[in-house]
């Protein structure tokens, strides 16, 4: 078992003081490649290209990425630098449209960035720093609650990656499974997710890294799984939340759901309440991101008219389909009923 320090040593961000250096998660596990950053228009090719990818860590990335922007505009002789940082704020909230974290972390530096006259950096690379610094802090914290619900669970499924990989360390449901494991070694089964497949290359990889024993699905086998009784828990991430509840995530977390519901399979989302969108009342509001057609396409198929692909990477899961939502502040139980509105009035 390693070390949260250890833990810390696999992340998919860090903060040089003049760059942003990008762990390229498309190429692993195979290969450990870190991309340094020096400007806006880079961290956004980096979050769109899914160099960096999971929601908070988006957010994250955004926000060294306004740093970077201020870093290279701003000067007491250049009056349009305002202007220029927030063309390049533009830049950033183009990236993707689905994790509601890239906005909010956006909405937080420009909240700072309006109120400077003087050299804006040092308060706006502090704000960077505390927004990678709370997700942190939040997934241990989320750890803890979502291990206490999990207390009696005999085995887990969980779907995409949630993990340092996705964060800014630790982990959210990723960060639950750890915390659950380290209090009680259950069973650990990882959905390879298709077609990007963040389980079979980042969560396998991640929880290998921790010497946490995990058993790779293919995802069509979730159902057989359930209905063996090897698990009991669907522990999930999320991207955006709505205020009803309802729960966007990878593609195929929907399908879980409902066959966690047909085999008395209980589901967990867990997730910080930067997740929760509270602009929106449900779920159908939400922009569910498609990708390239060649994400999922083999390329013979490339200039085939006859063949195409529909590449949705997110899908809705009604609240009425999950046993909890697990946030820093709290958990919301059968949000079906109350929704997530309690957790972002605290
Ligand atoms: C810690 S939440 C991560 C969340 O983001 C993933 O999407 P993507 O890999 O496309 O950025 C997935 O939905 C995860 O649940």
């Amino acid at each position: 078992m390693t070390t949260r320090q250890q833990q810390s040593a696999v992340l998919a961000l860090q903060w040089t003081g003049h760059s942003l250096r990008v762990l390229d998660q498309r190429q692993l596990p195979d290969t450990i490649n870190y991309d340094e950053y020096t400007d806006a228009q880079g961290v956004a090719q980096a979050i769109a290209s899914m160099r960096v990818r999971g929601a908070p860590a988006i957010g994250i990335a955004a926000a060294y990425g306004v740093v970077l922007s201020v870093n290279q505009h701003y000067s007491k002789s250049n009056s349009s630098w305002q202007q220029q940082v927030q063309t390049d704020i533009t830049t950033l909230a183009n990236s993707r449209p689905t994790a509601v974290n890239l906005f909010w972390a956006l909405t937080q530096m420009k909240s700072v960035l309006d109120g400077q006259s003087d050299d804006p950096l040092p308060t706006i690379l502090a704000c960077a720093k505390k927004i990678h610094a709370d997700d942190i802090a939040a997934n241990y914290k989320m750890g803890e609650l979502g291990a206490d619900v999990l207390a009696n669970a005999t085995g887990i499924l969980t779907h995409c990656n949630t993990g340092a990989l996705a964060t800014g360390g630790y982990g959210t449901a990723l960060g639950v499974i750890r915390t659950v494991y380290a209090r009680n070694p259950i069973k650990i089964y990882a959905g390879e997710t298709r077609p990007w497949l963040q389980g079979q290359r980042l969560t396998v990889w991640e929880l290998a890294q921790d010497e946490i024993p995990v058993t790779l699905i293919a995802d069509s086998a979730a159902a057989w799984l359930m209905k063996s009784g090897a698990i009991d828990w669907v522990v999930v991430g999320a991207d955006r939340i709505a205020l009803n509840g309802d729960v966007a995530n990878k593609i195929g977390t929907y399908s879980l759901a409902v066959l966690a519901k047909q085999h008395d399979v209980k589901v967990m989302v867990v997730a910080p309440t930067s997740t929760i969108d509270g602009a929106i009342e449900n779920g159908d509001q939400i922009e569910i991101e498609q990708r390239q057609q060649s994400e999922l396409l083999p390329d013979c198929y490339t200039d085939n008219t006859y063949v195409s692909a529909w590449n949705p990477v997110f899908d809705v899961t009604p609240a009425g389909l999950i046993s909890a939502i697990v946030t820093e502040r709290g958990v919301a139980f059968n949000p079906g009923v109350n929704g997530v509105v309690g957790l972002i009035e605290a």
